[in-house]
């Protein structure tokens, strides 16, 4: 369904200024109403019944029955620029983004050389962000070995938080700490409302090592057993009661883990935790011989774990839904020998959360609103986006998401080159065969003026003062 069909009179010229947009479905909070949202000077000065504002009508942008909402923010988001740009860089990654209706990302502090594990690795970080982003960019720092000196100074230079690996991190300079390296650090970020967010899993001492075909899925879901991520949780939910430092599982993939989370939360633990998009749409009984596209970790589990993180979302028990975009050149996954063990692990998802995510959510019972809070204000309240001082975000100020839930599902297409360029075959071979609501607009807005950015083709909508084609917003 394209934009025009469903939109209301569309009569603003896309890229200029605008004082109203207006739409019969504006999500806020828990409802969803019909509304006239007023925009000064670039932000949401105030929300009117619809059909009240007094805006001209050259600045109105009427949507009709297209919904309205915060923009995603995606607060797990590995953007390796500088030093593996080729697998991924912030041009590609923010393009993404906006096709995807999400409006911040928020960058992991590994992949990228230097990773972010210093003030001055920090900058150099900035720098390479600067004037290639498509849409807001925030920043998590590292918690590596002995690092703890940099901790207060990079939340004082604007870092979100930061995260650590309990277990090899895939990347030879982001170690993975051990419980001394942790006590350091919580007991430096005590006191700082800062967060800590943990790739929880531990290795397995005393298991034998799994023998048998690399190419098989199975032996290296087996390799990486549940309880793993279960010895792990136990350990941060203890650190976090002890220490009082906000803490947050990344990428949770098995539901075993959930009672010690529900437990801890119960205790006064402040402790959330996300899943991601591969592990709600994926199983590991679909996963053929070789197809290591589909490798991360943790691994994508079976059918009935699947379920289970769906209930647990219904249930309020999972705080947020992510993407994990972790992507990487074509070579580096072993696509030819189908080496599960030797390939990469990681998924780019982050242009098709939105709509992978909607495309079950829709047929279980969720919500628009519960879209909202699940992969916009929970992950905004991680961040501490809404406002607390300090926290550098660059980039245009994205603001909202204009898309129609009820779209026919169509075969998501990628609009933008961060999933074709780097990952020809993974982003087909992974996502191509599925079928999803599609993201008709992003919202962003730059130097006075709102750019409507249809997706599909990802027409970069020219504002008028930026200098060429198809210059970055920022
Ligand atoms: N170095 C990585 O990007 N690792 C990531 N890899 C995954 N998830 O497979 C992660 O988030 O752990
Ligand atoms: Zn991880
Ligand atoms: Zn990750």
């Amino acid at each position: 369904m394209s934009m025009a069909t469903k939109a209301g009179s569309m009569n603003v010229t896309l890229g200029s200024r605008l004082s109203t947009i207006r739409s019969r479905r504006v999500v806020i909070e828990k409802t969803i109403t019909s509304a006239d949202i007023i925009i000064t000077d670039g932000k949401i000065s105030n929300i009117l019944p619809w059909g009240k504002s007094r805006g001209s009508q050259e600045q109105l942008l009427d949507v009709g029955e297209l919904v309205v909402m915060a923009g995603i923010i995606d607060p797990h988001v590995h953007v390796n620029e500088p030093g593996r740009t080729a697998w991924e860089g912030y041009r590609t990654a923010t393009q993404s983004a906006a096709a995807g209706g999400i409006t911040t990302i928020v960058d992991m502090p590994l992949n990228s050389l230097p990773p972010t594990t210093t003030v001055s690795n920090f900058h150099t970080k900035l720098q390479a962000a600067r004037g290639q982003c498509y849409v807001d960019v925030a920043f998590w720092g590292g918690v590596i070995p002995h690092n703890q000196v940099e901790l207060i100074p990079m939340l004082q230079a604007g870092v979100a938080g930061f995260k650590c690996f309990l277990i090899n991190s895939g990347v030879p300079e982001f170690p993975h700490v051990r419980l001394m390296d942790l006590h350091s650090a919580m007991s430096e970020l005590q006191g700082t409302r800062s967060v800590l967010l943990f790739h929880a899993e531990l290795e397995d001492t005393k298991s034998v090592p799994v023998t048998g075909d690399p190419t098989q899925y199975e032996m290296f879901l087996t390799s990486r057993p549940d309880h793993m991520e279960v010895a792990a949780v136990e350990m941060v939910a203890d650190l976090c009661l002890q220490y009082k430092v906000r803490c947050h599982i990344v990428h949770l993939s098995s539901a075993l883990s959930l009672p010690i989370i529900r437990k801890a939360k119960k205790a006064g633990a402040p402790i959330t935790v996300e899943t991601t998009h591969h592990y709600l749409t994926l199983s590991a009984e679909n996963i053929p011989p070789g197809a290591t596209y589909y490798k991360c970790c943790p691994p994508v589990r079976g059918h009935s774990n699947k379920e289970a993180l769906w209930n647990a979302i219904l249930q309020g028990n999972i705080d947020m839904v992510v993407s994990d975009h972790s992507p990487c050149t074509p070579d580096l996954k072993h696509l030819q020998d189908g080496d599960f063990q030797k390939a990469w692990g990681g998924i780019s998802s982050l242009q098709f959360g939105l709509s992978l995510f909607w495309t079950s959510a829709r047929i279980r019972g969720f919500s628009l609103p519960d879209v909202s809070r699940l992969m916009s204000s929970n992950p905004a309240k991680l961040c501490s986006l809404e406002g607390r001082k300090g926290v550098i975000k660059i980039g245009c100020d994205a603001d909202l998401v204009i898309w129609d839930p009820d779209s026919e599902f169509q075969k998501l297409k990628a609009a933008s080159s961060c999933v074709l360029q780097l990952t020809p075959y993974l982003g087909f071979l992974l996502w191509g065969e599925v079928v999803a609501t599609v993201i008709q607009g992003t919202l962003v807005y730059h130097k006075g003026k709102h750019v409507l950015q249809p997706t599909g083709e990802l027409i970069l909508i020219r504002t008028v003062d930026s200098p060429e084609p198809d210059a970055p917003y920022y």
